[in-house]
């Protein structure tokens, strides 16, 4: 390392001229960041919307086992498996499986394992399309990380590991059961209709996942509705279909399972898109059955749906020939495709806007974690000189001029703005002085919050 004294000077400089001194200009970030320009208004914080839906994951995902359940400890690197819902027991094809969240030893991180009972692997070339699949990488796919078989369970199981999103809500659960709803002292049952922009915006999400896998010469083979989940809602009316995030899970199981040498491809693409157009035609008509009875299901979209979406169903629906690609799909998409791209462009800056938002917060918590391993200390409580006298003193009355004030009848200021100003001022040091006035009134300091800052620093080292 080139040593470098204050004026900039190195022993280098012996032969070339000196440079103009770099003034440091102090950092201008003590008070909130402006909100971005799009934003409405200006907050503090997160909308209480996301922060609530972010709340809610994170105690999914750090819910307990249900007490006897004989799971094991450990699995492949994997501990802590928790059943990922009460129902148990789902069916994959003929085979039975189970769902876990479990956290993987080397990263921390958790995944959603799907195991499949009494398994057995014909041939360790059964896993090769899950090496395949794991070189995929698709917003609208899961990721698929590995596969193993695995005795733990007291039999022969296949385990499948995919990306975990808690509180994932799949579209069977969220389009086609029928919700019970009061009306007036009714109980009545009903389907939420998709919106339109929210359809137009599953269907892209999909097909556009359907492309990639079938250019990387590869089939979904599975466009359940159960399996697709949603991730991401939108949660403000004013930001219709922003967000509205879809995933299709157990990508790789179906090849695991009925692992063939040779596939016909072709095939199971063309099945991929008549799988994807019964899906698409199950949730416009809140119907999973709607495919067999396609001159009503026609009548119910064009009733609720616009042309544009009549016509994709009208491409999807043409006999499939073996010329027939997912692409011949993206040509009826039109502009519609573009209003989705700002659609998601727009749900990008809402989203900066929110985080932005939270940009100053971690910065202020390390101030209160100081104050807090400054302010009574029980080691000191006998002798009053700690708090009372120099620095101390001067950190208590800031306390209690932040946290503590009174108004004129004696009842305490709770003013977040009050308290948020005054720690970002103390935080960049600034040379604007504060009053500082003892409870019983007998000493008043007048000082800047820059000395403050100095007080804190030494107290603190
Ligand atoms: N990767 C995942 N991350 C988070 N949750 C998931 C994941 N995969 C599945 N789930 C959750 O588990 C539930 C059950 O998933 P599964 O794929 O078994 O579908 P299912 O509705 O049970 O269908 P079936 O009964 O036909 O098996 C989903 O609805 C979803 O809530």
């Amino acid at each position: 390392m080139v040593q470098q004294n204050y004026n900039g000077v190195t022993p280098m400089d012996t032969f070339f001229p000196p440079q103009e001194t770099f003034v440091r200009q102090p950092l201008n970030y003590h008070l909130y960041s402006a909100p971005i320009p799009s934003e409405r208004g200006r907050k503090f914080f997160i909308s209480d919307k996301i922060r609530e839906e972010l709340t809610k994951r994170s105690e999914v995902s750090h819910t307990a086992p249900m007490p006897g359940q004989m799971l094991p400890e450990e699995l492949q690197g994997y501990h802590s498996l928790v059943p990922m819902d009460s129902v148990g027991i789902h069916k994959f094809s003929t085979w039975n499986t189970m769902l876990y969240r479990a956290t993987k030893a080397a990263d921390g991180v958790q995944y959603c394992l799907r195991r499949i009972e009494n398994f057995r692997l014909a041939s360790e070339a059964g896993f090769s399309p899950v090496e395949q699949w794991s070189r995929i990488r698709h917003p609208a796919i899961i990721y698929v990380r590995e596969a193993f078989t695995t005795r733990a369970f007291g039999d022969n199981s296949l385990v499948v590991v995919h990306d975990y999103y808690p509180d994932a809500q799949s579209l069977t659960d969220l389009y086609l059961k029928p919700k019970a709803q009061y009306n007036g002292s009714r109980l009545t049952h009903s389907h939420e209709r998709v919106q339109e922009a929210t359809l137009w915006s599953f269907i892209f999400q999909l097909a556009s996942a359907i492309k990639l896998v079938h250019e990387a010469g590869m089939a979904l083979r599975m466009m359940d509705p159960s399996r697709i989940l949603v991730t991401w809602m939108t949660f403000e009316q004013a930001f219709l279909n922003l967000c509205n995030r879809v995933r299709i899970s157990s990508c790789g199981v179906a090849d695991i399972l009925t692992w063939e040498a040779r596939p016909d491809l072709a095939y199971m693409q063309q099945e991929d898109i008549i799988l994807f157009a019964k899906l698409v035609m199950s949730l416009a008509t809140n119907n999973p059955s709607a495919v067999n009875y396609v001159h009503k299901s026609m009548d119910i979209v064009g009733r609720h749906y616009s042309n544009d979406v009549v016509q994709v169903f009208h491409t999807l629906m043409k006999p499939v020939t073996p010329t027939m690609t997912i692409q011949s799909l993206f040509e009826t998409f039109g502009n519609k495709l573009v209003l989705e791209m700002d659609a998601s462009l727009s749900a990008i800056d809402k989203l900066e806007g929110d985080l932005q938002s939270e940009l100053e917060n971690g910065r202020l918590v390390r101030l209160l974690c100081k104050f807090g391993f400054i302010n009574e200390r029980p080691e000191f409580d006998r002798d009053p000189r700690w708090s009372e006298t120099g620095d101390r003193y001067i950190i208590k009355l800031f306390r209690d001029y932040v946290f503590h004030s009174v108004d004129e009848s004696g009842n305490p200021v709770v003013n977040l703005s009050h308290v948020l100003t005054n720690l970002n001022k103390l935080d960049a040091g600034t040379d604007e002085r504060i009053m500082l006035v003892s409870r019983d009134e007998q000493s008043c300091l007048v000082v800047s919050y820059r000395e403050i800052k100095v007080c804190i620093e030494s107290a603190f080292a």
